[in-house]
């Protein structure tokens, strides 16, 4: 079944309206996951953001976005919101950033949870939060929600933040370059993990990176993306037969890099 249709969106300065994104169109069904890849620039965080009804002042979405068939760009704020809560979960580049570094995690992990649930008690939270963790390979979930944020190293600083937003029971989770700022060990992790849960709980996935062998590993589906448009789209045997010459250089960039690491290794 589909979820999300999104047909034509845009983003633009609102003041000038100079383009950053246009024409972005891709449907999403239940358990699917599509990858968006593109340099750094290339319009993939902006495009998601405009979904999440997250962009920063100045800049304005337009175009179509259908979530179970329900137009999203155009709600009021207060629906957005909602929609944050219960349908979209967002996984940020940078962990480090996304905590506050005064409070516990426990608290922060289940600050929009008590929102979006509030029939739920604060010991059901707990609860939850902690088998999530657990689910997540934290060994000791109880002692991680007691803990403050720089106590966690980056990959566990970013799999908390997946515990946070499948809190939530998102229908669609956007990872916005998840595994940038983390070493191999904890990437390959955080994929394995973001795959599984696609598995166990049917939500779908939007996996933003220009780590291309990751999204290779988690997508059934991709868009390039180039100076703010899709200028390829397609399954991952895209990545074997690049028809744009966009992704042709991506794809050798990746490959030159790949020969370099082993002749270093050498
Ligand atoms: N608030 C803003 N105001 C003006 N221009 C912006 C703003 N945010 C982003 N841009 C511009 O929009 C374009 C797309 O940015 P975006 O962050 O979506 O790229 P990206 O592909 O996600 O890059 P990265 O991989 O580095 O995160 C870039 O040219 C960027 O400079």
């Amino acid at each position: 079944m589909t979820l999300l249709e999104v047909r034509g969106l845009g983003v633009a300065l609102e003041r000038s309206g100079r383009p950053l994104v246009q024409d972005v169109s891709f449907d999403l069904s239940e358990h699917e996951c599509l990858g968006v890849v593109g340099e750094s620039g290339s319009g993939k965080s902006l495009a998601s953001l405009a979904l999440l009804g997250l962009l920063p002042a100045g800049l304005r979405a337009s175009g179509r976005a259908r979530f179970e068939g329900r137009e999203i760009l155009e709600a009021p704020a207060a629906a957005r919101a909602a929609l944050r809560g219960k349908v979209f979960g967002y996984i940020p580049q940078q962990a480090s950033g996304a905590f506050d570094p005064l409070t516990r995690v426990g608290p922060q992990l289940l600050e929009a949870a008590r929102f979006a649930f509030p029939d739920k008690t604060e010991a059901e939270l707990r609860e939850e939060a902690e088998a999530l963790l657990s689910r997540l390979k934290f060994r000791r979930p109880r002692e991680t929600l007691a803990h403050y944020p720089f106590e966690l190293s980056g990959g566990m600083a970013q799999r908390a933040l997946i515990a946070a937003a499948l809190l939530l029971h998102p229908r669609v989770l956007v990872a916005d370059e998840p595994t940038s700022a983390l070493d191999a060990v904890s990437q390959k992790s955080v994929i394995d993990i973001l795959g599984r849960i696609r598995g166990e709980t049917g939500c779908a996935l939007v996996f933003i990176s220009h780590d291309l062998a990751a999204v290779q590993a988690l997508a059934g589906r991709i868009i390039v993306m180039e100076k703010g448009r899709v200028v390829e789209s397609g399954g991952v045997e895209l990545f074997h037969h690049p028809s744009h010459p966009y992704t042709r250089r991506l794809v050798e960039t990746r490959q030159a890099l790949s020969r370099h690491f082993l002749e270093a290794l050498r």
